[in-house]
């Protein structure tokens, strides 16, 4: 082994970046979200760079990760699992080297993760967004060190650009309690939703678009959605409820958006719930909440649960697991698209390598990327007609901003606490302290 991909030492640094006040399901967003950028410096003086979330459940498992990196090559990315099951603790997750049965299936589906909306929260399911962080940042500085971009160490790109689709919000014009303003006014109607959409076009060029729903109730979003389907005839719908509904409601809407969704994305909550939507009707249902895991792959696809999977390389442990999730689905004629959370440059530029080299990923992906004014990287990417390009400069084909990551880290050690770990409804009790995250469903 050449020791110049011996990894040297790993740099953590957790930061706080400005989002504005998107509504969900939870409640709506923080003004700062915590995300964690991770360096690997190899011996040869190489540095990749990963990034995924950062609160501070993540932090403390990434932590002894980084710790145990140094004198292991960035090759050996297959390694990481292991190593973090070793070090992080917890229960293992399938393919970490021991078979445990269950873990990480989906308990019934009326416990979401409040920081991201993902189903249920288990440790193998916080360990495997920390490991892609790392197989990111060792991807890249392998890459780096070989002159290769990341999607040839995947095995090559099969496209030159990849699609995003325009990710709609309901939002407020302002944080109740402060917090950094932008110019996009509210958008709380059909009209205001029209308008995201119509700007975000004008801005990036999208050509299918995505609304997050289980904010108001059923007959409201519909109505957005047929808005939407009036302005941009023919273009790709998705709506999205983060699981808020009954069967009974999720079959409501089906019924009423039929031939105008492309997908209906996590209507009900949890496998059961979403086989029975499947049954009762035709419009496809898509997830990136009942399948997050690999073992949750079986019983959903065996009860025809989803039709689509949103891949999201936080979840599922990296860019290699992304690629073996699309291999299941392809084998069972499930559909592959992409899930995004907050994110910045790193991540989307780790999207961007993955989904080029997945033949196919039939619909566009989800990104955050236009809601963040903030990043870590030098040069911002820029979404021409909805598509990001596919570099082939080596690595990510990004480069840290360290005054940039220095001013935001700085922001993250002058929190007392309360950003550091996302929390929709405690940011929605600023402005109605009554406010309970919901159960499911809701309606
Ligand atoms: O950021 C949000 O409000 C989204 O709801 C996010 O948390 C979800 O993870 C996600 O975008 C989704 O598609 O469910
Ligand atoms: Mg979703």
């Amino acid at each position: 082994m050449d020791t110049a991909l011996l990894i040297d030492h790993v740099r953590l640094t957790p930061i706080l970046i400005a989002d504005p006040p998107l509504l969900n399901t939870q409640g709506v967003h923080q003004p700062y979200t915590p995300r964690l950028i991770v360096e690997v410096v190899t011996r040869g003086g190489v540095t990749g760079v990963g990034e995924t979330y950062g609160d501070s459940a993540y932090l403390e498992l990434a932590r002894p990760l980084a710790e145990a990196l140094p004198g292991r090559p960035v090759t050996d990315v297959n390694g990481l699992f292991a190593l973090a099951e070793q070090v992080c603790g917890g229960p293992p997750a399938p393919g970490d080297g021991v078979d445990t049965g269950l873990d990480g299936v989906d308990a019934g589906g009326d416990g979401v993760d409040a920081g991201g909306l993902r189903g249920v929260r288990t440790a193998a399911k916080l360990r495997l967004s920390v490991v892609s962080g790392f197989e990111v940042a060792c991807l890249d500085a392998l890459g780096k060190s070989l002159g290769l971009p990341v999607h040839a160490l995947l095995g090559g790109k099969v496209r030159d650009a990849v699609d995003y689709s325009a990710y709609l919000f309901y939002r407020w014009e302002a944080h109740p309690g402060g917090g950094e303003r932008d110019d996009w006014g509210a958008a709380l109607d059909p009209a205001g939703v029209v308008a995201q959409a119509r700007r975000l076009v004008a801005e990036h060029g999208f050509r299918s678009f995505k609304l997050k729903g289980g904010v108001f109730e059923p007959d409201r979003e519909i109505a957005a959605v047929h808005a939407l389907a009036e302005a941009f005839p023919g273009r790709p719908l998705r709506l999205d409820p983060n699981g808020a509904w009954s069967v009974e409601t999720s079959l409501y809407v089906a019924e009423r958006l039929a031939g105008v969704l492309e997908y209906l994305e996590d209507p009900a909550s949890g496998v059961e719930r979403m086989a029975e939507v499947a049954a009762g009707s035709d419009v496809p249902l898509a997830t990136n909440m009942c399948v997050t895991t690999f073992p949750e792959i079986a019983p959903a696809f065996a009860r025809g649960a989803v039709q689509v999977v949103l891949s999201d390389h936080h979840y599922w442990g990296g860019l290699h697991r992304t690629r073996e999730l699309a291999a299941v689905c392809r084998a069972f004629g499930v559909g592959l698209s992409m899930h995004s959370n907050t994110h910045l440059g790193v991540s989307l530029a780790a999207m961007t390598h993955v989904a080029a080299t997945v033949p196919d990923l039939d619909h566009a992906c989800d990104s955050h990327y236009p809601w963040q004014t903030e990043d870590v990287i030098t040069t911002r990417h820029v979404f021409r007609d909805g598509r990001i390009a596919v570099t082939d400069t080596p690595g990510l084909g990004v480069e840290l901003d360290q005054d940039r990551l220095a001013a935001l880290h700085r922001r993250w050690l002058d929190d007392d606490g309360t950003l550091r770990d996302r929390d929709d409804a405690a940011a929605m009790r600023k402005a109605d302290p009554a406010w309970v995250a919901p159960a499911a469903p809701r309606w």
